[in-house]
């Protein structure tokens, strides 16, 4: 099982974009309408497949909210850090 994060570690390893919101790390992703997004949650989708960590996903029209938390360690690890790194990594 992943180690849970301390405080500090989370807020130096915050990857761009993303903030910590208690236990989760979130960020929303803005496109300009509404198809784009869609292709974005879905290459997520296949990054969290990769990965074995899946976030929740929120698509809206221009935006697509994704949120990490490690379940089975009950906060934020490295696997949420990592698989943020991956999506703003997909991200034009
Ligand atoms: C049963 C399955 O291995 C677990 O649910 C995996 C898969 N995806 C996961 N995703 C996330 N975000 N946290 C987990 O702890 C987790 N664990």
């Amino acid at each position: 099982m992943s180690d849970l994060l301390t405080d500090d570690e989370i807020e130096a390893q915050l990857p761009e974009g993303w903030e910590r919101k208690g236990e989760e790390i979130v960020r929303v992703f803005e496109f300009d309408s509404y198809l784009p997004g869609v292709g974005f949650a879905s290459a997520v989708g296949g990054l969290a497949e990769d990965a074995w960590h899946h976030p929740e996903i929120t698509i809206t029209w221009g935006e697509v909210e994704v949120r990490l938390t490690t379940h089975d360690a009950g906060g934020i690890t490295e696997k949420d850090i990592d698989l943020a790194e991956r999506c703003n990594g997909i991200y034009d």
